[in-house]
């Protein structure tokens, strides 16, 4: 994998810049749609390529081992096979996903975490040398290193028992990955993961002992976890200023175009949320003149296109009107023209800010985007 930078913003930490991958390249600042059980959901592949024009997706480890499971997935040939997703895929290690879905019988040790499928109750074992060779056989061009989400809030010995925890996995996890081959002849790229809370002390430890391994690409975890945005800035400004400058930094679940944003101007290259997707399914929809409720009265008789602004077929060929009408009525085309609108604001988002950066007007228009984009219309 090849990360150059093409400029740097004067005025802000911000960069532009492109990573390589066998899948193709990505165009960094990027946002990444979240692909949950190998579907951004609601989203046809042919929609994420040509309409929101995505450039990398999100796998999820814990998902895809359970449903379908690794057996399909290998004999497809992978997920980029399985789901005719042929540009870059990135998987998470499938810890989060652990502890936001599997809420029974979930057990941490060094070892791993065991826990019970929130599908059919099955018990299963995560450690981190097994979810290498799950990542492996998923196929993602880069995968995650096995770490302890800490959770928000806790105390300073909690952050630092779970952030010493997250290290030791993560030599498990380079031994793992950097003896054992990715089985569909292209090439596979491991990121590591900062944590230490809220902590300076511990998020100072934590980023330069992943800056010493060397990685192609770094993820600061544990953020966007409850704490208030203050907190994210204040660590993210921190990590970032200790984590090599000149590989990606992948700013995990974030977040709103407000976080967004101010993240780019830290010096942070991708972002993955749940978000756009999750909060259109429920007629929240960010627009370039701001954030509509749809299922606001005052839609209803609005026969204006959801977003003139933001060209692209769903954006101007459906109105306020009918899409209100179709999330008010729970129908599956309302899910489907509010998830590809929102995804194609937040790749606008990104894909303005790159222009931006480039054009050197970067901190001006974030100033002004921003005050835009938070009013509730
Ligand atoms: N390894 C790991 N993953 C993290 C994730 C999952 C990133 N998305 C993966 C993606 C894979 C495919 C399935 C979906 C997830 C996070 N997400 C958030 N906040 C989300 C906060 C949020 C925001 C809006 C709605 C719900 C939750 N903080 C996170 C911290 C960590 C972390 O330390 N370690």
């Amino acid at each position: 994998m090849k990360f150059d930078i093409i400029h740097k913003d004067s005025g802000t930490k911000a960069r532009a810049g492109i990573i390589q991958t066998d899948h193709g390249t990505i165009q960094t600042p990027i946002f990444m749609p979240v692909g949950t059980a190998g579907t951004v959901k609601a989203v046809h592949q042919r929609e994420l390529r040509d309409d929101i024009k995505a450039q990398i997706i999100l796998g999820n480890t814990y998902h895809l081992y359970l449903r379908p499971g690794l057996d399909i997935l290998e004999k497809a040939g992978g997920l980029h096979r399985f789901n005719g997703w042929d540009k870059p895929i990135l998987t998470d290690s499938g810890g989060y996903q652990v502890y936001s879905l599997a809420k029974t019988g979930r057990k941490i040790s060094e070892e791993g975490v065991k826990f019970k499928s929130h599908i059919d109750g099955s018990t299963h074992f995560f450690t981190p040398e097994g979810v290498m060779d799950i990542q492996r056989r998923i196929g993602a061009d880069i995968i995650m290193a096995f770490d302890e989400c800490t959770p928000y809030p806790c105390d300073f010995s909690y952050a630092r028992t779970s952030m010493d925890m997250t290290h030791r996995w993560l030599k498990r996890c380079c031994d793992r990955f950097d003896n054992t081959q990715s089985i569909y002849g292209y090439q596979q790229t491991l990121f590591p993961i900062v944590q230490g809370s809220v902590y300076k002390d511990l998020r100072r430890q934590s980023a330069e002992f992943i800056a010493s391994m060397e990685r192609e690409g770094n993820a600061i975890g544990g953020l966007s976890v409850g704490e208030p945005a203050e907190d994210m800035y204040e660590m993210t400004e921190l990590v970032c200023n200790i984590l090599p400058a000149d590989k990606p930094r992948y700013l995990m679940g974030v977040g709103t175009p407000e976080n967004i944003l101010e993240s780019i101007a830290l010096g942070i290259d991708m972002f993955d949320c749940v978000m756009p997707t999750r909060n259109a399914r429920h007629g929240i929809l960010y627009t370039t003149e701001g954030v509509i409720n749809i299922k606001n009265e005052k839609w209803k008789d609005d026969f204006s296109p959801i977003d003139e602004r933001l060209g692209g077929y769903v954006s101007t060929s459906y109105t306020k009107g009918y899409l209100r009408h179709l999330i008010k009525s729970e129908e599956i085309l309302g899910a489907q023209i509010a998830s590809v609108h929102n995804l194609s604001f937040y790749l606008w988002l990104v894909g303005q800010a790159r222009e931006q950066i480039i054009a050197g007007t970067f901190p001006l228009w974030k100033a002004e985007i921003l005050r835009k984009l938070t009013c509730r219309l």
